[in-house]
């Protein structure tokens, strides 16, 4: 009999993770042979909600669903948690950029980093969704001393699932037509979709649009994609975003297509002279449980400028939390 595998999910009452429980519980994450227990971690106000999100996962009776613990203490919820999931968080409203977020946030992700440090299996793998999620998952790992940083990533997976959605539209081809789409940088309106290595079943994608509308319309639609979402909702995206959550952590655990990639924000190892240590979107292939930045890419000038633009702002937001990490 297969041990259950852990998946801790914090903010499991909020938009984001009353889309994601039910879908890791039906086996979309792991696979349909992968017995899970959810910890689901929230704020002691949100309690009475989370127990209302526990009954109803037992309610559906999902073959797949081992166990479901909810509390309100990070040091149960990350016990001996092979996935975390970071949701819990506040979303920004209308008019706001994420890193306005950035300190009123920042401390959850510092005492989370702890609590994983301090209580989690020691492979567990960390996805970073509450915003602002690069910079919150590097002070996750600075307060983690004693895991692997590999082990620590950020959400950018929602901004490459929009730029394939955007070619897709363009060139009037379904997404299962693109391949090596790239997400580079920060999740935040300073994010470069770059579609130069992209291929649309199988020609290149700079053969099929032109420079301007990837310049003056690409780029920027999938920039301010949340912007507009909160435009149109009222609130945040959040089934797309549990969307991307689920595909980045089944293509970690599970291995990404042999004949493409994914975008992933991962610690830099200096590849692509992106500074070390900061929570950078790279194009990665994933095999046997680890990622591996994809080596060798050309960078064109246009590239290279807006490249440094988003590690620029990465820096900044780092400088803002210099004494959380
Ligand atoms: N990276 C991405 O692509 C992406 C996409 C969408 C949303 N987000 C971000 O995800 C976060 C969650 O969004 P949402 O729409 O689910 O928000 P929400 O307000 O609906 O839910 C957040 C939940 O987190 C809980 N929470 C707050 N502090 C907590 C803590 N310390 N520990 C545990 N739980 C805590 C709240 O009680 C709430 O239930 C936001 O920061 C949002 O901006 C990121
Ligand atoms: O835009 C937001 O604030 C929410 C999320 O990060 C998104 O990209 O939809």
């Amino acid at each position: 009999m297969t041990q259950p595998t852990r998946v801790a999910i914090t903010g499991a009452a909020g938009q984001i993770g009353y889309q994601l429980a039910f879908r890791i519980a039906s086996g979309q994450m792991l696979g349909p042979n992968t017995p899970v227990i959810l910890q689901l971690l929230e704020i002691p106000p949100a309690l009475g909600a989370l127990k209302g999100v526990e009954m109803e996962l037992l309610d559906c009776a999902f073959p797949t669903l081992a166990g479901v613990v909810a509390t309100d203490k990070a040091e149960e919820a990350f016990a001996d948690a092979h996935y975390a999931l970071l949701v819990g968080a506040k979303p920004r409203g209308a008019g706001m950029e994420r890193k306005d977020l950035l300190l009123e946030n920042a401390k959850i992700f510092s005492a989370q980093g702890k609590a994983l440090n301090d209580n989690a299996d020691r492979q567990v793998r960390v996805l970073v969704v509450g915003n602002p999620a690069n910079t919150n998952a590097l002070i996750a790992y600075r307060n983690a001393p004693d895991l692997d940083p590999a082990r620590f990533t950020a959400m950018t997976r929602l901004d490459h699932n929009r730029a394939l959605a955007q070619l897709a539209a363009k060139t009037g081809k379904s997404v299962n037509a693109i391949r090596q789409m790239t997400l580079w940088g920060n999740h935040s309106a300073t994010q470069y979709p770059d579609i130069s290595h992209c291929t649309v079943d199988g020609k290149p994608a700079p053969s099929l649009v032109d420079e301007t509308w990837v310049r003056d319309d690409f780029i920027p639609t999938v920039q301010q994609r949340g912007a507009a979402i909160i435009k149109a909702r009222g609130v945040s995206s959040a089934a797309s975003a549990a969307s991307a959550a689920i595909d980045h952590v089944r293509d970690w655990a599970l291995g990404s297509p042999a004949d493409d990639w994914v975008s992933m924000a991962v610690p830099s190892d200096g590849s692509y002279g992106i500074t070390e240590g900061i929570v950078y979107s790279f194009p990665v292939r994933c095999k046997q449980g680890r990622w591996e930045i994809v080596q060798g890419l050309e960078i064109s000038e246009f590239s290279r400028t807006r490249m440094k633009a988003t590690e620029a702002e990465l820096l900044e937001e780092r400088d803002g939390v210099r004494d959380l990490i």
